[in-house]
């Protein structure tokens, strides 16, 4: 605010314009009450003027009318003719006023007289004519009573009619008329008022044409007919009669017009003129007074009120100006400022402004007080909003960015909110969003029903919170399941009910979930149903057949030799060759056939429309030919054959399971077989594979109960006959069998797994053994144990090898370990870094059954051993087959060359001794020189041998 608008505004101005505004409106007014009064006082005085001036004027013609009936009655009185008798009565009445009208008419006291009969008729007339009413004068003359009336046409005319008695007879009626100026003069006479009568004019004519009016008469007619002409100008006609104010040369004139009484309304008019300067000069002077008196007495309240006020204002203004100082919170300052007025002079007395005072200090320190409870209200209100703040924050953030659809909706699912990430998934931006219905991304119509009686339900309180699933397709068209919990929102804004829906995305959870679902009807390496799955479906088609004509029949698969190339190629190879068959299984198979891996290389088929069991013949048959060719895994060429065994419903069981089980058993019957081959499922063989089962349980216990043996078949130098090994060849003391050879539970071992605790413990065995025979001073040999292909593979080989030498304190050089040539050949990664190490550790290393698997002489150089055995297959045919003597003795000769010993197996006759000597085999063993014995019996075949030498 600038300060000249603040002074405008001031209190002290104010005041100033108020007392002014006030003292001048209260003097104003009352000018104007005096003015009004003196006016009307004026004009009442006027008016009673005026009304005595026309009833003088009435009065003097009232008086007039009293003379000429004194006049009429006194005429006939006057008898001039002295009693002629000759004339009339009225003849001599004419007479008579024809001698006194003059003198009549002189004195002024008659300016007419007319004389008629008894018939009205005029008989003699004298001074101006005017026309009298006949009736009027036959009334009178009838009536007897005298008739006085006024005329005014162009004069007027007073005048009265009497009835004339002459002697003693009713005679006629005299009229005597008098003008009425007469009576103007007269009154003139008496005042200084100017009068005049104006009379109706006939149309246009007169002095005062625009009223209609004429002059009869007017005292100082050459100045008041210009008064008269001018009003008639300037105002308006009253016919009744009025006073009108004119201003002629500065002064002032009422002209008064008053109705003439006995004359018809608007005929003729009094006119009284007055000059009202003086009196109206008088009014002003009066009203001027007043108004200098005012003036004068405002500015003396004012000047004295300025007095009165100058020290109060000044406290109103510096306080005014310091409560500013309230606002902006300097309420030390403020209160400082006031003590001068607290301390001021109080000898006449405490005022209001000390009230103020006290008022203000005690309003400045509950202020200061509010202002501190404010602030601290503010601060703490600030630091509640901040709080607030950062907490709506953290939950629209929340909100926001939480991986939850978040929605509000009403109950017929029209969206009223999305958050970010749900607007994402349904694909909605703030367009669409007010047109969206959330019923429109339920994909079933079911749904869509539950959802409406859900939020009906949620509605009408009968739920608290409701569950659902629903799958929503996102905008390019990838699914989402959704998992959503609805419930109704509390204090929703409005009169409509509201529905908060939390969706969470559960995709990878249901994935999973359907992942689990497959997987525990799948089999994840080869993406085929499993055992369960087949087994159900099996159950289903076998309920389908029961009671009908028809057949389901069941193939069980199982690779041949897949053990070896896993244990040999590695499980990367094997997973590969599984994926590999599975597809030529597959192949061979219709689509509505199925299937199944049952777990590691078995695979089953159910076959649900075979006619017999020639239709599962023929599908075996071409799963057989499909394995014929070889796999190609890699670089790995590899041949793996099927074995399967076939079961049909219901010839070879009443349910799945059963079937199932004939199928494997099948399996193992082609297996037995020599591998590569279908069977179909035989009791008589089940019976036997249940008997091997049970031999495999025994197997498991024969190694803790001591029933395993071993037997030693000893080697013997070709050229000496000298015992220069022996081969540890294990049997297995049954309970009930009776002593088993080791091709009875060998394999049996390897199938289940109990290869490598049986082969260490030959191991163990035959080197305390052959450590035993040092002892007792046999002579030194090597002691020959066969190693299983496993076993090579297995990592503890060293450990074991290393174990057994040190535990039976056997020298290295007296141990000869027989692999088999396949194994060694198949997986020389596996094999040779292990045996090279044993050969260099001094072990003997031999291989077996040369000859039987894929030999390549080629590969032998490149292999750890010292000797090489040839197998008894090829043995018994010396002498029979020259094509196995070929062989031995190629093998033979480039044994020699490599430099290795070679052992010839299953020496049984003489001719067998003598070709392999002849062809250089280094060392025999086989029947020819002993069976296998026990050990005290190859001890006494040792010293029968020292004895014969
Ligand atoms: N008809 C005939 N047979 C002869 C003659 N000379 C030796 N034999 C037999 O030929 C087999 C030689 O053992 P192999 O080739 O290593 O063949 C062995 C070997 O592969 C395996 N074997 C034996 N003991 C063990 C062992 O402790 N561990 C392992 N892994 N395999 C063993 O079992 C196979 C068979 O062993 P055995 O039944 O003891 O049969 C022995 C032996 O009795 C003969 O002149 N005529």
């Amino acid at each position: 605010m600038d300060g000249t608008h603040r002074k405008f505004l001031s209190l002290r101005w104010k005041i100033f314009i108020l007392l002014v505004v006030v003292l001048v409106g209260v003097q104003g007014m009352y000018a104007f009450f005096s003015l009004s009064q003196l006016n009307e006082q004026f004009r009442q005085q006027r008016e009673q003027i005026n009304e005595s001036e026309v009833a003088r004027l009435d009065g003097s013609v009232e008086a007039s009318y009293q003379r000429l009936l004194e006049a009429a009655e006194l005429l006939p009185l006057i008898d001039t003719s002295q009693e002629d008798h000759y004339i009339s009565p009225l003849a001599r009445l004419s007479q008579t006023i024809n001698l006194k009208f003059d003198a009549f008419q002189l004195t002024g006291s008659v300016n007419a007289a007319y004389l008629y009969d008894s018939k009205a008729r005029m008989v003699g007339f004298w001074g101006e004519k005017v026309h009298i009413s006949e009736a009027d004068i036959q009334r009178v003359f009838d009536t007897e009573r005298p008739l006085r009336k006024l005329i005014c046409n162009s004069i007027c005319l007073r005048y009265v009619a009497i009835p004339i008695q002459l002697d003693g007879k009713k005679q006629g009626v005299l009229m005597v008329g008098r003008f009425l100026y007469d009576v103007i003069y007269e009154i003139k006479q008496q005042t200084a008022l100017d009068i005049g009568l104006v009379l109706q004019a006939p149309e246009g004519a007169g002095e005062l044409g625009n009223w209609g009016l004429l002059i009869n008469s007017l005292t100082n007619r050459s100045q008041n007919q210009e008064l008269l002409e001018e009003v008639s100008l300037h105002h308006r006609f009253k016919p009744e009669g009025g006073s009108y104010v004119l201003e002629n040369n500065g002064h002032y004139y009422e002209v008064l017009f008053s109705p003439l009484k006995g004359v018809s309304e608007g005929g003729a008019y009094w006119v009284i003129l007055d000059d009202i300067s003086g009196h109206l000069l008088s009014i002003r002077q009066s009203l001027m007074n007043y108004l200098l008196l005012g003036v004068g007495g405002i500015l003396t309240a004012l000047i004295l009120l300025s007095l009165l006020l100058q020290k109060p204002i000044s406290f109103f203004t510096l306080l005014a100006e310091e409560l500013s100082q309230l606002s902006s919170g300097e309420f030390s300052q403020f209160r400082h400022t006031l003590a001068q007025f607290r301390n001021r002079d109080k000898t006449l007395g405490e005022d209001e402004r000390d009230l103020l005072v006290k008022s203000a200090v005690l309003l400045s320190e509950q202020l200061e007080r509010l202002q501190d409870e404010v602030d601290e209200r503010t601060d703490s209100l600030e630091k509640s909003r901040q709080a607030l703040t950062k907490e709506r924050d953290f939950l629209f953030g929340l909100l926001e960015t939480a991986p939850l659809v978040i929605i509000t909706q009403n109950i017929k699912g029209q969206l009223r909110s999305v958050n970010h990430f749900g607007q994402q998934l349904m694909d909605l931006d703030g367009k669409s969003l007010r047109k969206a219905n959330f019923i429109d991304s339920l994909q079933r119509e079911e749904e869509r029903q539950e959802f409406l009686s859900n939020t009906q339900r949620l509605v009408e309180g009968l739920e608290s919170e409701v569950r659902t699933d629903s799958v929503l397709l996102d905008g390019v068209g990838n699914r989402h399941d959704l998992s959503w919990l609805h419930v109704r929102l509390r204090n929703s804004q409005g009169d409509e009910p509201l529905i908060l829906s939390i969706g969470m995305d559960i995709s990878d959870r249901k994935r999973a979930e359907r992942r689990l679902q497959w997987l525990a009807n799948h089999d994840p390496l080869t993406e085929r149903p499993n055992r369960l799955f087949f087994m159900s479906c099996m159950n289903d088609a076998i309920e389908k057949c029961r009671g009908q004509d028809s057949h389901v029949a069941v193939l069980f698969i199982d690779l041949d030799r897949f053990k070896e190339v896993n244990d040999s190629l590695g499980h990367s190879v094997g997973d590969k060759l599984l994926k590999v068959a599975t597809r030529r299984i597959s192949d061979c198979i219709r689509d509505s056939d199925l299937l199944a891996r049952q777990g590691g290389d078995e695979f089953s088929v159910l076959l649900t429309s075979v006619r017999d069991l020639e239709g599962a013949e023929v599908v075996a048959s071409k799963i057989l030919q499909a394995f014929q060719q070889p796999f190609w895994i890699g670089e790995y060429e590899i041949v793996v054959t099927v074995s399967i065994g076939i079961s049909l419903f219901p010839d070879h069981g009443a349910d799945g399971a059963t079937l199932i089980k004939h199928a494997d058993v099948a399996m193992f019957q082609a297996k037995d077989s020599g591998k590569n081959c279908y069977y179909i499922y035989d009791v008589e063989k089940d019976h036997q594979r249940f008997e091997r089962f049970s031999l495999g349980a025994d197997l498991r216990k024969a190694i803790q109960n001591d029933e395993l043996l071993l037997y030693y078949q000893p080697q013997v130098d070709a050229i000496s006959n000298r015992v220069v090994g022996v081969e540890a060849l294990v049997r297995w003391q049954h309970p009930t069998a009776g002593l088993l050879p080791p091709d009875r539970f060998i394999p049996l071992a390897e199938e289940l797994d109990l290869i490598i605790p049986l082969g260490e413990w030959v191991l163990r065995e035959a080197c305390q053994q052959m450590q035993a025979w040092i002892r007792i001073g046999l002579p030194k040999m090597t002691m020959a144990v066969n190693l299983a292909g496993q076993q090579i593979a297995h990592e503890r080989l060293i450990k074991s090898v290393e174990e057994a030498l040190a535990d039976s304190g056997l020298s290295a050089d007296c141990l000869e370990l027989e692999v088999t040539e396949n194994f060694v050949i198949q997986q020389p990664e596996v094999t040779v870094g292990k045996l090279t190490y044993l050969r260099e550790r001094g072990i003997t290393l031999a291989m077996d059954d040369f000859g039987t698997g894929y030999s390549s002489l080629s590969y032998l150089k490149k292999l750890p051993i010292d000797r090489l055995k040839i197998d008894r297959s090829f043995v018994k045919d010396i002498g029979v087959d020259r094509g196995d003597e070929s062989i031995i003795k190629a093998t033979l000769a480039m044994c020699h060359s490599l430099g290795l010993e070679v052992v010839a197996e299953g020496v049984e006759t003489t001719e067998q001794l003598n070709f392999l000597r002849e062809n250089g085999c280094q060392i025999i063993q086989g029947y020819y020189f002993s069976k296998p014995l026990p050990p005290e019996a190859f001890m006494d075949y040792i010293c029968s041998q020292k004895a014969q030498a």
